[in-house]
């Protein structure tokens, strides 16, 4: 049975993932974790959290806290803490704001909770994850971020739906960057474990179109409703019920690599990895040239602005003279 904490419980992100986590059956505790001051908010969420458990019939022990030291003793650390981005914004603008948040709970945590698995969903989440890592002082294998998971499935989602199949019969990935330069991997995809590339309709899917409406769901999704909320939750639950169950599934997420794709490496971003109790283990693939030409440009912008991060976060916790 497993202890489940969740950073940042209170916002659209952590609520839904809180209601989704709590339904896997390897739970048996989860801490919500807000700021001070929002007692009362965090109160009512176990509440109402509470109600739905009794509703369904399952039984996690929950509680709030607004002390990180708390989340001691967790298999589990989901950080959704941090601002999200406003229509017009990117991603990556909330880079240095979040940095700061993720660096501060990654130090406790790490402190606080050396054997738990430390799981980034603030964005950008490749960047933060690589500040988890060094800030928290994990193993590569116990920090991860979302990652392209969550653009993988909705890739998935518009092939089944272009090929009339039901989603479990496509497999496909997405790596790089969880944002504009994200990379396809159509040598990746599988329909009925048929690669892609041979079915004679091929030729005719809209590849340039479905990226493109992968690319900007987030962004639509956030100008219509102001939060992804459901998309993300589910695809937070899936993770934690693959390294809870142990199950060796390989997801895209943000990890860090040393050289496992054509001797890239050094950069925390979105890679498949083999994923258990253990933690996160990318795995070494081959593909084809132009998905290798654009994962390197991917690894280069999210490198640069990982430095750029990193030295501001530096110069910020510098003391003064
Ligand atoms: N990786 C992904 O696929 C993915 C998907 C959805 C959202 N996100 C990201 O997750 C984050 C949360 O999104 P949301 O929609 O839930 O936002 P939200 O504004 O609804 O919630 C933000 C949460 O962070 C907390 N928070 C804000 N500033 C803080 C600070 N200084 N210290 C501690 N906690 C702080 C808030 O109290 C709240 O609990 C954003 O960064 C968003 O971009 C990532
Ligand atoms: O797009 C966002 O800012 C939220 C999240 O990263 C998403 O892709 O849903």
């Amino acid at each position: 049975m497993a202890k489940v904490t969740i950073l940042g419980a209170t916002g659209n992100v952590g609520m839904f993932a809180a209601h989704a986590i709590s339904e896997i059956p390897h739970v048996s505790e989860m801490l919500l974790v807000g700021r001070p001051g929002r007692e009362n908010f965090l109160a009512g969420c176990c509440r109402d959290l509470s109600d739905s458990f009794a509703a369904r019939g399952n039984d996690v022990h929950l509680s709030y806290s607004t002390g990180l030291f708390d989340a001691k003793g967790s298999d589990i650390v989901i950080c959704a803490a941090g601002v999200p981005r406003r229509p017009g914004q990117d991603r990556n603008d909330l880079a240095f704001e979040n940095a700061k948040i993720v660096a501060d709970a990654a130090a406790t945590i790490g402190r606080s909770s050396p054997d738990t698995i430390l799981f980034l969903v603030t964005n950008p989440v490749d960047v933060m994850t690589a500040v988890a890592l060094k800030y928290s002082g994990l193993q590569p294998r116990q920090v991860f971020g979302l990652g392209t998971h969550l653009d993988s499935m909705r890739l998935k989602s518009l092939i089944a739906h272009y090929f009339r199949v039901h989603v479990s019969e496509v497999h496909t990935r997405i790596i790089g960057e969880h944002g504009n330069s994200m990379v396809p991997l159509w040598s990746a995809t599988t329909i009925g474990g048929i690669q892609i590339s041979n079915l004679p309709t091929f030729s005719g899917l809209p590849k340039q179109e479905m990226i493109e409406t992968v690319r900007t769901s987030g962004e639509a999704i956030i100008r219509d409703k102001g939060a992804t909320v459901y998309g993300p939750g589910e695809a937070i639950a899936t993770l934690v019920r693959t390294i809870l169950g142990n199950e060796n599934r390989i997801l895209t997420v943000s990890s860090y690599i040393r050289s496992e794709i054509h001797g890239i490496g050094d950069v925390c971003i979105g890679v498949p990895a083999r994923i258990n109790r253990e933690g996160v283990f990318p795995v070494p693939i081959r593909i084809e040239e132009d998905e290798v030409a654009g994962f390197r440009e991917s690894v280069e912008k999210i490198r640069n602005l990982t430095d750029e991060v990193m030295e501001r976060l530096e110069a910020d916790l510098k003391p003064l003279k």
